[in-house]
């Protein structure tokens, strides 16, 4: 390491909107020099009600609408007590916040999350705002983990393909020499959560339960996956509800295990046809989906090289975006780019993040 590596702290709050994950790391930006402990505070089930409301609300609220501010005011408190939870001191905290809106294609990316009160409370710098510098300059916004994936996997055989099924799945794909890939390949746990919680009172499918009970409608799934964002190149991003209409539509009339099958299938297919420039020799998956057996079985089928949880490679599959999000913060005070042409679209690597230092 050539700059002396900084203590951080990095927070997600997901697009599933179960609760915020955190975790400690030591970085120089580049490369990772320590690890450290992870926690995840889960929401109280109002908070992540009035976020699932927000999210449908944002493309109608308008600016001095209270209700964002009250919801982030919540959201940021939870995000200090899991920085508390963490246990360890760092010299930034990476706050990614919650996404509740996602439109590229308008220059638009809305994360509500107050770092002015985050830093008062933790009394260390925050890095925030990450995703506006990218979209501003007609970039995608997202994927971020990329550059982060890229330094994880940087003593790995290459190609590699990186996987990330959250609410939203997307992709990272290393070459042979140094080539990052990255896109948002289409739905992941979001539209099986929903299902879950309308027909089971659950907040998922359990290891996939559900879905494996159920038989796939082969039309309904063609209809799904004709959506013109699967044949766009890389990169592309999405918004947690893009597919939202679409999916109500095809599921409709079909019994809870029917969909739930037809769901997964549509999740497991749209990451397997993912546009990438050549095979992997293996795919590495992380993010809570990794933990659904029946979609990690699918994945397994679908693509023809090993499918693995990414603890395969010694990484925390449940930590991943905290960890991400620590590592940009360290980027972002060293003025290093979070996001790339091939990763977001963006025309040149692109710098990002503002920092909100604590007042004394
Ligand atoms: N045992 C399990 N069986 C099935 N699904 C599971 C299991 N454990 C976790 N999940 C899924 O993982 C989801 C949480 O994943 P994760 O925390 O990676 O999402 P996120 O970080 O909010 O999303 P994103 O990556 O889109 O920001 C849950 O909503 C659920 O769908
Ligand atoms: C706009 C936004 O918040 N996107 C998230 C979401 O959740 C998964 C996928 O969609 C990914 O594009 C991104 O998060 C991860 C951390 C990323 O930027 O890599």
């Amino acid at each position: 390491m050539h700059t002396k590596p900084l203590r951080a702290i990095g927070l997600m709050s997901g697009t599933s909107l179960d609760g915020v994950d955190a975790a400690w790391i030591e970085t120089d930006g580049e490369r990772i020099a320590h690890f450290g402990p992870t926690v995840m505070l889960r929401y109280e089930d109002d908070l992540s009600a009035d976020l699932r409301r927000l999210l449908d609300l944002a493309p109608t609220l308008s600016p001095d609408d209270p209700f964002p501010k009250q919801v982030e005011e919540r959201l940021t408190r939870d995000h200090a007590i899991a920085v508390s939870m963490v246990g360890r001191s760092a010299d930034v905290i990476g706050f990614h916040g919650q996404t509740i809106l996602h439109a590229p294609e308008a220059h638009r990316t809305w994360q509500i999350g107050d770092a002015a009160l985050l830093a008062h409370i933790a009394r260390i710098p925050v890095a925030y705002d990450f995703r506006s510098a990218d979209v501003a300059a007609g970039g995608q916004g997202a994927p971020f983990a990329p550059l982060f994936h890229a330094a994880l996997a940087h003593d790995l055989p290459k190609p590699l393909l990186v996987v990330n099924i959250g609410g939203v799945a997307n992709i990272t794909w290393l070459g042979p020499n140094g080539e990052i890939v990255a896109c948002d390949t289409g739905p992941g746990n979001g539209p099986l959560d929903d299902l879950a919680q309308k027909h089971l009172g659950q907040p998922y499918d359990k290891d996939g339960a559900l879905a494996a009970s159920g038989r796939v409608d082969e039309s309904r799934l063609a209809t799904l996956l004709a959506h013109p964002y699967f044949a766009k190149p890389a990169p592309k991003s999405l918004d947690r509800l893009t597919f939202s209409g679409l999916i109500a539509l095809a599921i409709e009339g079909l019994n809870p295990p029917d969909a739930a099958a037809t769901l997964a299938a549509f999740s497991a297919t749209a990451i397997a046809r993912a546009p990438v420039p050549a095979p992997p020799l293996r795919v590495l998956v992380g993010g809570g989906g990794r933990h659904n057996k029946h979609l990690m079985r699918l994945l397994a089928q679908l693509l023809p090289v090993p499918v693995q949880p990414v603890e395969a490679a010694g990484w925390d599959g449940d930590a991943l975006e905290a960890q991400c999000f620590a590592y940009l913060a360290v980027r972002s005070l060293r003025g290093l780019p979070l996001s790339l042409p091939s990763t977001t679209g963006v025309p040149a690597p692109m710098p990002g993040g503002r920092l909100q230092r604590v007042i004394l």
